[in-house]
């Protein structure tokens, strides 16, 4: 089967890209120019027409990139048209109408590119990242996970286990014989050390995960503190209702933000106060909820009326900065008491101090992100098949201490089986789908 789609984003646009990939590249190229097949990896003007017929669809640009040096490994071509609809429609219309020819699916490409083992799954991963990094630092994991840093440690590690492997099998294929007493021990050594390897992985605080998906930070607080103005106010727009009515906002609203390069998603919540209103309840169990899962918790109260509840006051820890609003109101100073926390003055009507309160976010983000250099899961993919790897590895020691070496062995290949899905070296048909859905038409 040959596929193709526009790789290029929708709409209007200067240039358009079409992908060709699969055995019937050639014939496409042939059929589309009515000509010879360019040299290859060269560009080379065409006129552009119609399959069976002279009818111009455009002038373009075809690059010709024979298997398997190409992407995908198989015969592939770009055709470079301009970005019209028209254009675009017509050129599809055109390759559809040659036999096994087919629109492809979202990622095939770089499917196929993993399939025929051009790249492994965390590189192809990082390229679905890499397109849909929207932040400075988004931009930088990807390009480092692609660049190979983690599939070299995950095969380092896994190679450490091959090598435990064969020595545990050896004893299984002569049972009478005992092992070495070097060889025992380098199965200790070796174990421990890829055990502690993937211990100090997995102790990350997520931060691959954040940067991907973006770092939680909750608005929560006492009703008309000012919550839903802080978001507007973060985020530039009308994203929350605001209005002297206290319990406006009931359900959970989120932002998504770009804070000097740190993604980060921004919720607003609904007000902390008693209430008899079932539906605010719900939505004060949200907000709860929510500053549960925060990684920064924005704590909103009004300066005029300095109470912090109970239930503030155990969300206050060091992953909370109290965000004391309406500074115009305030006549008299504020509680000594209260200035001891990690806390910062604002108004937002007034625009008052805001800088002061995004200096103080990003602060926080920064410490969190700068610690770890050594990000290496990006997904829960990764952190799953690490923890079964994990557990495989210490009943693998506890069974290898008793002499079990059946059952050890089979641990041990468990073990093994999961560091390598992380990379895609195993059989790994059934994770290939979640992975290259996630990718659209093109890529
Ligand atoms: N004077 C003054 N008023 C403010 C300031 N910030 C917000 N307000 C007003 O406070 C009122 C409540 O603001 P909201 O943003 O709706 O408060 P909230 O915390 O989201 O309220 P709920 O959603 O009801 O819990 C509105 O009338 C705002 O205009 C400020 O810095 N100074
Ligand atoms: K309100
Ligand atoms: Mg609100």
């Amino acid at each position: 089967m040959t596929i193709f789609a526009l790789s290029t984003g929708p709409g209007i646009s200067g240039i358009a890209i079409i992908r060709v990939s699969g055995v019937e590249t050639k014939k496409v190229i042939k059929l589309l120019t009515n000509g010879t097949i360019p040299e290859p990896r060269i560009a080379t003007l065409k006129k552009i027409n119609k399959i069976n017929s002279s009818e111009l669809i455009d002038e373009g640009i075809i690059l010709w990139f024979p298997g398997p040096e190409s992407y995908t490994g198989e015969d592939m071509a770009e055709i470079h048209v301009h970005g019209s609809k028209a254009v675009i429609d017509a050129l599809h219309a055109s390759i559809s109408k040659i036999e096994n020819c087919r629109m492809a699916e979202p990622g095939e490409f770089t499917r196929l590119a993993f399939q025929n083992g051009k790249i492994n799954l965390l590189k192809a991963e990082s390229i679905a990242d890499l397109i849909s990094a929207e932040t400075e630092i988004q931009r930088q994991q990807a390009i480092k996970i692609m660049s190979g840093k983690s599939a070299d440690k995950f095969n380092e590690l896994r190679g450490k286990l091959l090598k435990i492997l064969s020595n545990v099998e050896a004893k299984i294929d002569f049972p009478d014989e005992d092992l070495p007493d070097d060889i025992l021990k380098e199965i200790k050594k070796n174990s421990n050390y890829v055990l502690q390897n993937i211990e100090k992985i997995l102790d990350d605080q997520k931060v691959g995960e954040r940067i991907r998906e973006g770092f939680k930070i909750t608005i929560l607080g006492p009703t008309n503190a000012g919550k839903s103005s802080l978001l507007n106010c973060l985020s530039n727009r009308e994203a929350a209702i605001v209005s002297e009515i206290a319990g406006t906002t009931r359900d959970v609203i989120e932002t998504h933000l770009n804070i000097d390069g740190y993604p980060v998603i921004v919720s607003d919540t609904a007000g902390i106060r008693e209430s008899k209103s079932e539906i605010e309840k719900k939505g004060i169990k949200l907000s709860l909820n929510r500053a549960d899962e925060a990684d920064l918790k924005l704590i909103v109260v009004d300066a005029k009326n300095l109470v912090i509840s109970d239930v503030l006051k155990g969300l206050l820890d060091q992953n909370a900065i109290l965000v004391i609003n309406k500074l115009d109101l305030l006549e008299e100073d504020i509680d000594p008491e209260i200035k001891k926390l990690n806390h910062v003055l604002i108004s937002i009507k007034e625009n008052l101090n805001i800088d002061q309160l995004i200096l103080k976010i990003k602060k926080n983000l920064k410490n969190k992100f700068i610690k770890n250099d050594n990000i290496l899961i990006t997904r829960e993919r990764h952190r799953q098949h690490l923890k079964q790897c994990l557990n495989h590895l210490k009943s693998f020691n506890e069974k290898n201490e008793v002499d079990d070496f059946d059952k050890a062995a089979e641990d041990l290949r468990l073990a093994t089986r999961n560091l390598g899905m992380i990379v895609g070296k195993v059989d790994v048909e059934e994770i290939l789908d979640s992975i290259f859905n996630d990718f659209c038409i093109g890529k």
